[in-house]
């Protein structure tokens, strides 16, 4: 089955999408994200200038063999925009091998290992008592496991906090934006809302909580020492993981269960947190880390080393990642949760997905392939804007991790 053609659609029903279209000759075709927000434009260049004219022709059935080609063939492998490139094809191609085989992808990939997937929400206020509240909102939804974010007393505007509560959109301005960073009124904070959250719901329901990459590892330390009486799901992010062997500091001091990964692109990114055990859940996803084919072999890592998935499922991945991303899922032995940060309505109606919600858990239903498709006349009523995430300073205007 020839490779015909190839067309990148962008959209903006709300906040920028990336999606690549694979044509065949006997008239399949499939869909996959190459969304990397904020810098949506740079991964459109490197398909439509590099990537799309060498796959034209390609036997669209060997998706091994065309993600070699893409990351082993290219001297300047690696990378967050070549790999959602890749991750793009590889999804795409995916998409066209399941329905070929008229199959959800799910089947392909050795079939459900349990009947649906756990989602967390995100749940945020301004404050405890807000935060407190929106957490009811997900329990009384059907959600199992939920992260909470508040803001913090003295700071302007804190990482995860919003007014739409349902979608949180945090690339907000043609320009970065800039927030305003302190560790300590934050350490004093964060452990208040948990005690507030298990006084008030006791403790059932999965808490799940992102620090964003900014603490340093003892000061991540005290916080994951100091949450431990709330017994929380995962602690995300807890420092920036640019030297992985930091992590062991802050392994020495606490049990809260550590996230990592969503920035990760590469089974390299992964190696040392996984090998060395200094993580419990990776968080790397479809379409920033080289798409299903790639993504299955850091799973693969990840289990011989006790770590499971928890793919990172933000708005700023698009149905088409997360139709992936379900059927991935479903199958993955090492399962641990998904993110699921519901899309606006106009996303969820340029994209049309067979995924479905139902207390608690997604199934990416049965369609074949993924099950996610793109209502092209639609998404030409949105137009990209340009839109950047923040940056981030501490209070005395030193640059900081955002
Ligand atoms: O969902 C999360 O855990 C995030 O950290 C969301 C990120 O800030 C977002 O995807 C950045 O584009
Ligand atoms: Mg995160």
């Amino acid at each position: 089955m020839k490779i015909t053609d190839a067309k990148v659609i962008v959209t903006c029903p709300g906040r920028n999408f990336v999606t690549l279209k694979i044509f065949t000759d006997q008239g399949l075709y499939g869909i996959g994200d190459a969304t990397l927000n904020g810098r949506e434009k740079s991964v459109v260049s490197y398909l439509e200038d590099y990537v799309i004219p060498c796959i034209i022709g390609m036997d669209a059935h060997r998706i091994e063999d065309i993600w070699q080609y893409l990351y082993r063939g290219c001297y300047w492998r690696r990378g967050p925009v070549t790999m959602s490139a890749i991750a793009a094809v590889d999804t795409a191609l995916w998409d066209i091998k399941a329905k070929a085989a008229n199959m959800p992808l799910y089947q392909l990939l050795g079939g459900a290992s349990r009947e649906a997937v756990m989602v967390y929400g995100h749940a945020n206020g301004a404050d405890i008592e807000e935060t407190k509240d929106e957490v009811g909102k997900y329990i009384d939804l059907g959600y199992k496991a939920i992260r909470a974010q508040t803001g913090v007393p003295g700071i302007p505007s804190t990482y995860g906090v919003s007014k739409d509560k349902m979608y949180y959109e945090p690339a907000d301005a043609e320009l970065p934006s800039a927030n305003v960073w302190s560790t300590t009124k934050y350490l004093d904070h964060t452990p208040k809302l948990f005690e507030a959250l298990r006084n008030t719901y006791g403790f059932d329901p999965h808490l799940l909580h992102d620090v964003h990459h900014r603490l340093t590892p003892i000061e991540a330390a005290r916080l994951g020492k100091s949450l431990e009486p709330y017994r929380l799901f995962w602690m995300e992010d807890c420092v920036a993981v640019d030297n992985q062997e930091s992590l062991h500091r802050v392994r020495e001091h606490t049990v809260t269960p550590l996230a990592i990964g969503e920035i990760f692109n590469t089974i390299w990114d992964c190696k040392t947190l996984i090998e060395q055990e200094l993580i419990d859940y990776i968080r790397t996803t479809v379409v920033h880390a080289g798409g299903i084919t790639h993504l299955r072999q850091i799973a693969g890592l990840a289990a011989l080393h006790h770590v499971k998935t928890g793919c990172h499922g933000a708005t700023d991945l698009s149905p088409v990642c997360m139709g992936a991303s379900l059927n991935f899922n479903l199958w993955v032995p090492n399962f641990g949760v998904q993110e699921y940060m519901r899309h606006t309505e106009e996303t969820d109606t340029v994209f049309p997905h067979a995924y479905h919600f139902e207390d608690g858990f997604l199934h990416p239903g049965d369609q074949p392939g993924h099950g996610v498709d793109i209502d092209e006349n639609l998404a030409a009523k949105y137009p990209y804007q340009r839109a950047c995430l923040p940056v981030n300073r501490l209070e005395d205007g030193t640059m900081w991790n955002w």
